[in-house]
């Protein structure tokens, strides 16, 4: 019987069971029936999937991310901040500003510090990737798609699609309380024209400043809270002319508030909270 030492940890309601695999290993083929099987709330810890800090060649540390389902993500807002908390405080890194590799590249981290704890964390997530071949969806591999007509399950909807590393689709209504989650999300999750899939949000404008945001995820689906897809949400706003750039927009997730700038320089800045749930020894 193997084991592992995890921490359980969220950002707004979107867990992952966290492994420091600079003191832990785990044989790479198994990651993700592990994922799966951690992330079961009946048989094994419950999450939304398993995050791996690891050590990297070109950063202090990385994050690799699986979701539920055992597929391998490339970036995870949420993660990025809780692994910018979990190694800071255990002094993985000793600056309060440091680099993080994810599987879509190097993203700046800054973590607020109270008393020796993290409580509130600010990722550079970089650009966003906006042409179709780069989210990727098929089509025309030099255009963006910003309120595109597309038809899912029978009926038309207007789409648009950005990259922040991993696919994203989102879907405008007037009352987020409609939003067709469980319906729409996994038809369009798994579209012939996602060829790696999308992580599908539907988002209410509260007004240039405010969104109301929920979301299916790749890999994972119903999720409380999508860092990466707040950032997709916001870039989408904008290309649509509903919020401003250079604005710090507020978006309500399901399980709280992201702050989300996309900078005049390019670069888009989500700032939010991580938080301990708690430890353990997981048997597999
Ligand atoms: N399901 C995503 C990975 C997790 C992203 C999300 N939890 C976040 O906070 O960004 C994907 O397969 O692209």
């Amino acid at each position: 019987m193997k084991s592992f030492q995890f921490t359980k940890m969220h950002g707004l309601g979107n867990n992952y069971i966290y492994v420091n695999m600079f003191e832990e290993r785990i044989e790479e083929a198994q990651l993700p029936n592990v994922a799966v099987n951690v992330s079961n709330v009946y048989t094994g810890i419950g999450s939304d999937g398993l995050i791996l800090i690891c050590p990297s060649d070109i950063a202090p540390v990385k994050m690799r991310i699986f979701n539920n389902d055992g597929s391998e993500g490339k970036n995870c807002g949420n993660g990025l901040r809780c692994v910018a908390k979990y190694a800071y405080e255990h002094k993985i890194v000793e600056e309060t500003e440091f680099q993080i590799e994810t599987l879509s590249g190097v993203v700046d981290a800054k973590v607020v510090v109270e008393d020796g704890i993290v409580t509130e964390v600010t990722v550079d997530m970089g650009e966003p990737r906006l042409q179709r071949s780069q989210i990727p969806m098929t089509g025309d591999d030099t255009s963006q798609v910003v309120a595109e007509k597309a038809i899912f399950g029978g009926e038309e909807y207007e789409i648009t699609t950005v990259s922040m590393g991993n696919p994203h689709v989102i879907f405008y209504l007037n009352d987020i309380e409609e939003a067709p989650l469980t319906t729409l999300g996994p038809i369009v999750e798994k579209d012939a024209r996602f060829p790696e899939g999308v992580n599908v949000e539907f988002v209410e404008v509260v007004n240039e400043h405010e969104l109301h945001f929920r979301v299916w995820e790749r890999g994972s689906g119903i999720t409380q809270a999508c860092g990466t897809g707040a950032c997709a949400a916001v870039v989408a706003s904008v290309l649509n002319n509903r919020t401003k750039r250079n604005v710090p927009t507020t978006v309500h997730l399901a399980g709280g508030d992201l702050e989300i700038t996309w900078t005049t320089e390019g670069r888009v800045l989500m700032k939010g909270p991580a938080e301990v749930i708690c430890t353990g020894e997981y048997y597999y």
